[in-house]
């Protein structure tokens, strides 16, 4: 085995995982190079006695064990591949620490947190818990809890293109095999960087952990799938030579997101929207999602990626699906993800020819948010000098079916824009005929994803007074009605792909038909990046200053009759 990479977090040399278990091996059993359990430690584990996951009912969220009490999963290891970096530290752990410490994730379960850092049980379970501890996603501890989960949490390393590691991670599965008395089901979760997800998928697939003859298993995947068309369909044929489509659950966290649920429980939960949903009655629809974030240390990520990348081709592309789709006959994986794909391929083609006039990007530049001074872009750390990665893109989608005929879906993203939030709205047409003074007003029904979730329609009035004077006003819903704390997109999504439920995974053909769409934004904008002349079809990269929200030229798209809405 080659050396994997030594941990400043964790524990190095002699002290380390590897050398703690070369230790204490049976020297006839130790092969050179390749690291085999301590058989005390292994006797520990054996005869760990499982703590309850419901460590105690006080302070649990009522609805989430209301609405999961018949969802408990099987007996299951979770095995985290990239389990040292920033989205475990800040999003996974918390969520599987979270659902667990409420009781849903049944009887047994362990968690295998995986990297390239030697470290031994002990100093990852050090690690997971500091993790807990500082990340803002951690719910409420209960006492004793933290003490209770570290017991099920394991560590192993090794270089993820050699086979050792995945040796190792089968032998943990074989341990949990016998301390839950069943089946070897697991949970693989890939948060890695994407280069590693093929060779991750390989690796499973090579020592038949992709194999379900001695129980489930399934292969979560984190975003971006692919960085552009053609690559994506070549790791989707590289994870198909391993796995069953079936076994594939595409993570886009948007999709875990409460309100995004609460999209299509409007639409197809109620009677009175569905009638006005279509060309005669909508005017445009526009989708925000603005972050007041700039690059937050990753930029070695996001010079590669790009906010289309990052953003547009993923969960953008998720909202306006369920937003534009037919109403599906079940709610259900197939009929659902049936129904996203259909109106994704009805999108009309952006060719890169027609680029500039659908499409805007933008990169900001110094500016200020809430009163203070930030750096531009390319003043960030990690940021190359002159960088054009666009932090910003509006782009406005034509659907070519029967229900939008005519109807502009105008998406709009980007970094350091004035506030953090997210929006669907749907912009009504104007009333035919004005009998009142004043100008006729649309009508905005407006879902709030985040935050101050919740949904609004915006109306006119007629004012109190002796005049038939009309104003604008707003019937709000707010989500905070029910009286409980929004659950983490991710304990959502990682409990649904533990129960086998793909419903909130794009599906393959999904992710094609999303790259397919921004596929010509990318080619324009990467074939001549800092192009003038039009050639290319590419505007010019627009700047704004952070605090702003975007380029002029973003006004310009969805000009001049509308206007993108004030957040
Ligand atoms: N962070 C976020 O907020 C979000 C992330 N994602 C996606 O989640 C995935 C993980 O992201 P994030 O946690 O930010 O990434 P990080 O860069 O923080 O690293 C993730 C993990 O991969 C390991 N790793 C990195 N390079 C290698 C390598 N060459 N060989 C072996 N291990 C390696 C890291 O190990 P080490 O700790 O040793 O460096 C770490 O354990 C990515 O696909 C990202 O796009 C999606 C949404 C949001
Ligand atoms: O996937 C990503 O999403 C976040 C925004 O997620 P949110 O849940 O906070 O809205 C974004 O900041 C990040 O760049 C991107 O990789």
């Amino acid at each position: 085995m080659s050396t994997p990479k030594k941990s400043s977090a964790g524990t190095s040399g002699a002290t380390g995982k590897a050398a703690g278990r070369a230790k204490a091996a049976s020297p006839d059993k130790a092969t050179p190079g390749k690291v085999t359990k301590a058989p005390a430690k292994a006797a520990a584990r054996k005869t760990r006695t499982r703590v309850p996951a419901a460590v105690e009912k006080e302070g649990q969220n009522p609805f989430r064990a209301l609405m999961r009490r018949s969802r408990a999963p099987e007996p299951a290891t979770l095995v985290i591949f990239g389990v040292t970096g920033d989205l475990a530290k800040r999003k996974l752990l918390p969520a599987v620490f979270g659902l667990w410490q409420d009781g849903l994730l049944g009887s047994a379960f362990n968690i295998v947190g995986v990297g390239r850092q030697d470290m031994t049980d002990e100093a990852f379970r050090d690690f997971a818990i500091t993790a807990l501890k500082e990340s803002k996603e951690t719910d409420a501890i209960l006492p004793g809890s933290l003490e209770k989960f570290r017991e099920l949490l394991y560590y192993e390393f090794g270089e993820f293109g050699e086979d050792d590691v995945y040796d190792r991670v089968r032998t943990e599965l074989d341990r949990a095999e016998e301390e839950h008395g069943g089946r070897k089901n697991a949970l693989f979760y890939l948060s890695t960087p994407p280069s590693l997800f093929e060779p991750i998928s390989n690796g499973l697939g090579r020592l038949g952990l992709a194999d379900e003859s001695e129980g489930w298993r399934r292969i979560v995947i984190e975003k971006p799938f692919g960085r552009d068309l053609a690559s994506a369909r070549e790791l989707n044929d590289a994870i198909h030579r391993v796995w069953d489509e079936s076994q594939v659950y595409r993570i886009d966290h948007y999709l875990g997101k409460e309100t995004v649920q609460n999209l299509m429980a409007i639409r197809f939960g109620n009677a009175i929207f569905e009638p006005l949903w279509n060309r005669g009655y909508v005017d445009h629809v526009q989708i925000t999602a603005s972050e007041d974030l700039g690059l937050e240390g990753r930029a070695g990520y996001y010079e590669e990626a790009g906010v289309v990348r990052d953003m547009l081709q993923n969960h953008l592309m998720q909202l306006f699906a369920l937003t534009a789709m037919e109403a599906p006959a079940a709610f259900d994986a197939d009929a659902i993800r049936d129904e996203k794909v259909k109106v994704l391929r009805a999108v009309k083609p952006i060719p890169k020819g027609r680029v500039g006039s659908v499409a805007v990007r933008g990169q900001y530049g110094a500016g200020a948010m809430y009163g203070e001074k930030v750096p531009g872009y390319r003043q960030e750390p990690g940021v190359k000098t002159g960088s054009r990665t666009p932090t910003y893109v509006a782009v406005k989608l034509e659907v070519d079916n029967w229900r939008w005929q005519g109807v502009p879906f105008f998406l709009r993203t980007g970094k350091r824009l004035p506030k953090k939030v997210t929006e669907i709205a749907v912009v009504f047409k104007r009333p035919p005929l004005g009998i009142f003074p004043g100008g006729l007003e649309r009508n905005v029904l407006a879902f709030r994803i985040q935050p101050d979730e919740g949904v609004s329609l915006k109306f006119s009035s007629k004012t109190p007074g002796q005049e038939m004077v009309l104003r604008e006003v707003v019937m709000d819903f707010r989500y905070d009605a029910f009286g409980a704390q929004l659950e983490s997109p991710y304990s959502r999504l990682l409990l649904d792909a533990m129960l086998g439920d793909a419903t909130l995974f794009p599906r393959e053909d999904e992710v094609d038909h999303a790259w397919q769409i921004v596929s010509g934004l990318l080619e324009a904008w990467e074939a001549a990046p800092g192009s003038r002349t039009g050639k290319t079809g590419a505007p010019e990269l627009s700047n704004y200053a952070a605090g702003t929200w975007g380029p002029d030229e973003a006004e310009e798209l969805i000009g001049p009759d509308r206007r993108w809405r004030r957040l």
